[in-house]
């Protein structure tokens, strides 16, 4: 089940069991006052010891954690905790991110009396009283900065807090971090200054970000489209605006709505035809827009233009889909491949009247044919017709059905479609249309036929109430991510980093070839100045790259007074020092008045830290801030400081979507940590899933199941550490090599940060074989074995649910904190395969008795169990042997036969045909005396638990049994009496 829950509609959590979620809690606490106290998680440089630097995204401020950051960030605690334990001393440091636009933009809301706005605030529990205080963007930053470490700290992540900072200018040496890195982008040749296309309110002339529209049109930007220029023999240019431009060699005639008001404008010196909102955008796109007239649409149709690329002489006909004010308003139509233009042609076709209204001449229909430019396997015909007909298309007003058709056809031929060689000649024919786009737009720009163009896909509106279009922005600041030199070295730091999971690796690849020049200032918002045009400031993702390296040096730089660092002396020699080693350090310490020293020990600090061992984030990351952090460290830095490691995980998902704090439709991990504790919690988001791009799925269930489930753990261990008996016995082999077996996968797991296998593995699997165990000896346990199995599956539940961990560790005698305590050793020698085989054979001839007990219902005096000769042993073997080598069970049986003396032929006739019949007992074979052992053993387990004598007797001793002569190693046969 998947969590559903919003702002508004809180989720009703399953029944805890409040007495022991209560002591959950205060284990909880005493664990985390005692590891503060400790400073066991604040992490110095030890050269003795091999370091690990892990690092989470540091999370948006804009309200308190939710248990989807709570999934993500736990990941990163986990795996923290586990190589703590594996010997590595690890950094775990934490971070605030409040550059942007949406604080200013939610503060300004408050200011505004937004109820919505309010709203969520009150619904995260803000009081009334304390509202008004959010109509400054700063108190936001502060208050949910204090929320989140409130929360973090509640939940027990093991973060060293003294390297605790915040972005923005309100944090002057984070700024100046920051300014420092792009003095050496810039230096470097790797900023450059251009237009950006944004989004744009002409009424309060402001750029418009998700946070300043209403929600509905949150996510949606400028998009490049192509207006190719139709010339009209009326002396007018129709612009046509497309998103497929490769199809005019397609275009049959032009269509406009009879129904709306055209301008007359002069574009850069011509004369156009086209919708008021489109003269809007082109005028803000660096064209010189003059309107000089209108016209209405139903006087432009039945008019002539020339199609540029064909020299086709194409009509002007009217249709109800254009939308004037959308684009420019002119739409040339390609019949073949776009379903609206093949729907409205047909409307026209279908209905003399229409034609009539525009007083054209039926005739005019008659070369307006549509023509096959692109080849689709799946088309046969006109791919927009057989679509159009498919979906049952009635007509041009069917809108539903044919933007269905429109995505289907244009997806299809976008990455299918093969040009046709006689429409697109030897350049571009036989080739696929992704392929060659580009260049065709290029062709038909340079040849003065078309312009590049930004619009919007569908109208967004301004906060404000007005409809906003695309605007250039003159002088914006890029990074180069274009630059071929900087993409190959980021591409060989991916090749060298370790993916988990691995299949991510190629993405980033792509992501990286793709990404061209990114703007990367913004104004109005919250931020760091750009150091040489301080009227801009650095965007979000664009702020958020190298950080970590600032986490080795915030532990000095966020406490000045306890250097004696002034803020206000550090400089770009400063960083350079400490995070290049560039220049010396006794003039930087006479610059910035940090003693020589301190500067040296900062430096060391770096060196010893650095680089970034894993990144654990999201999926939602892939595609921006985590390409940026590489792309970043391989301009700034040298490869031994490129990052090492990338981990990805799903979301937590409400009803179908990503749990967010911009959508508002959240579980907040301060709720979660007063229902179920700490430790439940996390068990429960350990137990939502693996790493990978599969979501998460947070069960309140298991939640509320964990309370018991680690209650109950912990009072077994507790009482029954030191207990048991000083007898050895097969079946504690078994459960040793089970302990042992468990152990090595779920380190393994670990390293993958598959926390869901964790628990299905080392705790849910583990506890079923102890049970197993136990009962397979008459409840009792060996004493050194429970208490390895007490000590292990604590171990292993400690990185996952570090407090109770705590908890019994200290109950059971260890002087130690768990968290600081080795991770166990795989054993190997303790597992064995024939053992557990052997046991697996005790197991199903248990289920199997009981079964045909079920059958017998009563009479049945003794259950006699036929151990097989040993030579059947042999056969099998020779029948494994060949079966691996042949692949054929026949000819393995057959060659097997072979060798078989003479005496036994017979009987070896009718094993060949068990065998064939129940060839799994190839899997089960062990050698006789470990069989032998493991039946001996659970005799008398099955008599106390079948309430029935057991016996095991040779087959030989039953020659006369004809069951007894079909028994079988791995599947012996049962006789009952
Ligand atoms: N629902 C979620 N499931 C899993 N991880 C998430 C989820 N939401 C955020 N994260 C992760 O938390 C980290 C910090 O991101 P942050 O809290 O800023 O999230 P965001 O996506 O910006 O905010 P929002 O909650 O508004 O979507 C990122 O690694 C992100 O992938």
């Amino acid at each position: 089940m998947s969590v559903i829950a919003s702002n508004n509609q809180r989720m009703k959590f399953p029944e805890v069991n409040a007495e022991r979620r209560d002591f959950l809690r205060k284990v909880e606490e005493k664990w985390q006052r005692r590891w503060e106290e400790s400073g066991l998680f604040e992490a110095d440089p030890d050269p003795s010891r091999p370091k690990f630097f892990v690092t989470f995204p540091y999370p948006y401020i804009n309200s308190f954690p939710h248990l989807g950051t709570a999934y993500t960030v736990l990941r990163v605690d986990i795996l923290a905790r586990f190589k703590r334990m594996q010997g590595f001393n690890v950094l775990f440091p934490q971070g605030w991110h409040a550059t942007g636009g949406p604080i200013v933009a939610a503060a300004l809301r408050v200011r505004e009396g937004d109820e919505k706005q309010i709203r969520i605030l009150k619904s995260i529990g803000i009081p009334d009283s304390e509202i008004p205080k959010f109509r400054d963007p700063e108190y936001w930053v502060e208050f949910f900065r204090k929320g989140f470490k409130q929360d973090f700290s509640r939940y027990g992540l093991s973060i060293d807090w003294r390297r605790e900072f915040f972005t923005t200018y309100l944090n002057p040496p984070y700024s100046k971090f920051i300014q420092w890195q792009y003095t050496v982008l810039r230096e470097k040749g790797l900023i450059t200054r251009g237009s950006h296309p944004v989004v744009w309110c002409p009424k309060e002339h402001k750029v418009v970000g998700d946070h300043d529209r209403p929600d509905e049109y949150a996510g949606i930007g400028p998009e490049r489209v192509v207006i190719i220029k139709f010339k009209g023999e009326d002396g007018l240019v129709y612009p046509c605006l497309t998103y497929r431009p490769e199809t005019v060699y397609g275009a049959v005639n032009i269509w406009v709505n009879p129904e709306s008001k055209y301008l007359v404008a002069e574009v850069d010196g011509e004369k156009w035809v086209i919708g008021e909102y489109g003269a809007r955008e082109l005028a803000d796109q660096d064209h010189s827009v003059k309107i000089v007239g209108e016209v209405k649409g139903s006087e432009l149709v039945g008019r002539f233009a020339r199609n540029p690329v064909t020299g086709w002489r194409i009509p002007v006909l009217p249709a109800y889909f254009v939308q004037a004010d959308a684009g420019t308003g002119i739409v040339m139509s390609v019949p073949a491949h776009a379903p609206y233009d093949f729907a409205g042609l047909e409307d026209l076709k279908k209905d003399p009247y229409l034609l009539e209204k525009f007083g054209l001449d039926p005739a005019i229909l008659d070369a307006v044919r549509p023509v096959k430019l692109i080849d689709v396997e799946e088309y046969g015909g006109l791919p927009a017709e057989e679509v159009v007909r498919r979906l049952g298309v009635t007509s041009q007003f069917d809108r539903e059905k044919l933007e269905e058709a429109t995505k289907e056809v244009y997806s299809k031929e976008f990455y299918k479609g093969v040009l046709k060689p006689e429409v697109f000649g030897e350049r571009w024919g036989g080739r696929k249309v992704f392929e060659v786009k580009e260049d065709v737009v290029e062709n038909l720009v340079s040849r003065g036929i078309a312009l590049r163009h930004y619009t919007l896909p569908s109208p967004v509106y301004c906060r404000c109430g007005a409809r906003t279009h695309v605007k250039l922005v003159k002088d914006q600041w890029f990074l180069r991510y274009s630059d071929p030199e900087w993409k190959r070295r980021a591409h060989e730091c991916i090749d060298r980093m370790r993916f988990v999971p691995e299949e991510v690796r190629q993405e980033f690849h792509r992501l990286v070839d793709w990404y061209e020049d990114w703007a990367c200032t913004h104004e109005r918002e919250l931020g760091t100045p750009l150091p040489w045009d301080e009227r801009w400031v650095l965007e979000s993702l664009s702020d958020s790259t190298i950080y970590m390296a600032y986490y080795t040096l915030a532990k000095y730089l966020q406490h000045p007074e306890k250097y004696g660092i002034d803020w206000s002396k550090l400089n770009n020699e400063f960083f350079d020092y400490v995070l290049l080693g560039k220049g010396d350090p006794g003039s930087v310490a006479e610059r910035t008045g940090i003693p020589k020293e301190l500067l040296e020990e900062m430096r060391k600090e770096f060196l010893y830290w650095y680089p970034v061992d894993m990144r654990v984030s999201g999926k939602d990351l892939i595609g921006n801030h985590l390409v940026f952090f590489i792309m970043h460290h391989v301009a700034i830095f040298p490869e031994e400081h490129w990052p090492r490691g990338i981990g990805v995980n799903g979301w937590v998902l409400v009803a179908g979507k990503k749990m967010s704090k911009s959508a508002g439709n959240f579980i907040l991990l301060r709720e979660a940590l007063e229902y179920w504790g700490a430790d439940a919690t996390r068990f429960a988001e350990a137990y939502a899933g693996n790493s990978g791009l599969d979501d998460g799925n947070f069960e309140p269930e298991v939640a509320s199941k964990a309370v018991d489930l680690l209650y109950e753990w912990y009072e077994f261990a507790v009482n029954n550490y030191g207990k048991g008996d000083e007898n050895r016995r097969f079946v504690d082999d078994w459960f040793e090599s089970v302990l042992y077996r468990t152990l090595e996968k779920v380190t393994k797991e670990y390293e993958e940060l598959n926390t869901k296998n964790v628990l299905v593995e080392g705790f849910f699997n583990l506890q079923n074989a102890y049970r197993w165990y136990v009962k397979r000896r008459g409840g009792t346990a060996n004493k050194e074995v429970l208490k390895k199995f007490v000590e292990i599956q604590t171990l292993i539940l400690a990185p996952i649910t570090p407090h109770i961990a705590e908890e019994i560790w200290e109950a059971t005698g260890h002087k130690e904190f768990i968290s600081r305590t080795s991770w166990p050793a795989v054993d190997k020698s303790k597992i064995k395969d024939e053992v557990e085989k052997a046991e697996s054979i005790v197991v199903k001839l248990y289920e199997d008795i009981q079964e045909v007990l079920k059958l017998k219902k009563s009479g049945v005096e003794r259950i006699t169990i036929v151990a097989p000769s040993k030579w059947k042993y042999g056969f099998l073997e020779g029948v494994k042997r060949r079966y691996s080598t042949y692949g054929k069970l026949s000819q393995a049986i057959s060659e097997t036969i072979k060798e078989v003396e003479p005496s036994l032929k017979p009987a070896a006739g009718q094993l060949a045909s068990l065998i064939q019949k129940n060839p799994e007992v190839l899997d089960l074979l062990v050698s006789p005396e470990a069989e032998q052992k493991a039946l001996s053993d659970a005799l008398e387990f099955l008599k106390d638990s079948l309430g029935v004598p057991v016996e095991l007797v040779a087959e030989e001793e039953l020659r006369e049994n004809p069951r007894a002569r079909t028994t079988l190693p791995g599947r012996p046969s049962i006789i009952l009496s």
